[in-house]
């Protein structure tokens, strides 16, 4: 089974309008209230494409009973911690450019945190655990750290989507995948990357330090994979975009899915970066019916190594 981990979930809040006006009054002409946190929209897409998964994490209040009871009409298991506060609100504007305003999160109190742990040290050797997104700021910085050594030790495969420091801390732990999009990367190393042959170089050095698989996506720009054995370079599908919350953990989902079906990168990428702009180019995830459609539109381009 694929768990996921959600430390820090939310409602996604989208809001459409023509323009906003910083100061002023505004009103929409659409919203959308949305389950979301990095995990959830893992889990999310990965059930649409029909593989099971499952959502971990803290949820709480009047916005986590939302959230539980979307996902259950939607048939999506979920198996959380319940905790004291309300689960966050996240604002996302969606005008003539994208604007989001991530709230920090409930506290979680150390039992909680307990809870959450003796749910991981269950896991066994046939499940992989995908850690994605904010640490709530009462939850120690080493959590994700904690929280693959236990994978580590379980010999859980496990996949982490987080920034910065996060990210760092577990690469020697040997990730089955990471995925920064250019920013994140650049963040890491302390340097601005733009361009697709600036990505190429840091994602290979990812993989020297220690992820077995790497995707950066640049957005509307391409997308670039490395691993061992090669580095890919993906074009991305053309398309009006709706609202891109959730592509990156689209990208995610789709490419294990994908790999859990093949067991080739290749075709794991391919998928990966058809469901981003699947999600992409809808308000909400991508369904495997839009993914596929645009699956042919995504050319991978060899750069280097053996194959798979
Ligand atoms: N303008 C766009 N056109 C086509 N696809 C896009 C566009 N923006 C995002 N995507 C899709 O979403 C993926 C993730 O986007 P990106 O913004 O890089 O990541 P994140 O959501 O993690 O910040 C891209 O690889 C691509 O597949
Ligand atoms: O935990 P964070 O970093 O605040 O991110 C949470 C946000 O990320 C999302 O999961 C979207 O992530 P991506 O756009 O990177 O795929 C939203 O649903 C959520 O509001």
């Amino acid at each position: 089974m694929i768990y996921t981990l959600t430390l820090n979930p939310s409602i996604d809040y989208v809001m459409e309008l023509d323009e906003l006006t910083i100061g002023g009054l505004n009103r929409t002409n659409k919203v959308e209230v949305l389950p979301g946190g990095k995990g959830i929209n893992v889990t999310q897409v990965l059930n649409r494409l029909g593989v099971p998964s499952t959502a971990l994490g803290f949820i709480g209040g009047f916005t986590g009973a939302y959230i539980k009871s979307y996902l259950k009409q939607q048939n999506i298991p979920t198996d959380f911690v319940e905790i004291n506060e309300n689960t966050r609100i996240n604002v996302k504007i969606k005008s003539t450019t994208e604007t989001e305003i991530n709230a920090n999160g409930p506290s979680i109190l150390p039992e909680h945190y307990e809870d959450l742990k003796n749910q991981i040290h269950h896991l066994t050797a046939n499940d992989t655990l995908v850690l994605s997104g904010s640490i709530p700021s009462s939850l120690p910085h080493s959590t994700y750290k904690e929280l693959v050594e236990i994978c580590s030790h379980n010999s859980i495969r496990f996949v982490v989507d987080a920034e910065g420091d996060y990210l760092k801390n577990i690469l020697s732990f040997k990730p089955f995948l990471i995925k920064p999009n250019h920013h994140e990367l650049g963040q890491l190393f302390h340097t601005k990357i733009t361009t697709i042959e600036e990505v190429m170089p840091y994602a290979q050095e990812l993989v020297n330090m220690g992820a077995q698989n790497v995707i950066v996506s640049l957005a509307g720009d391409g997308a670039v994979f490395a691993n061992h054995h090669s580095i890919y370079v993906a074009t991305v599908p053309k398309g009006e975009v709706k609202s891109s919350v959730g592509a990156g953990d689209s990208m995610v989902a789709g490419f294990l899915a994908t790999y859990e079906q093949t067991n080739s990168v290749e075709e794991a990428f391919r998928f990966s970066v058809a469901s981003g702009s699947a999600t992409a180019f809808s308000i909400g995830l991508c369904t495997r019916e839009n993914v596929e459609h645009l699956l042919p539109q995504v050319i991978l381009d060899k750069k280097s190594g053996k194959g798979d």
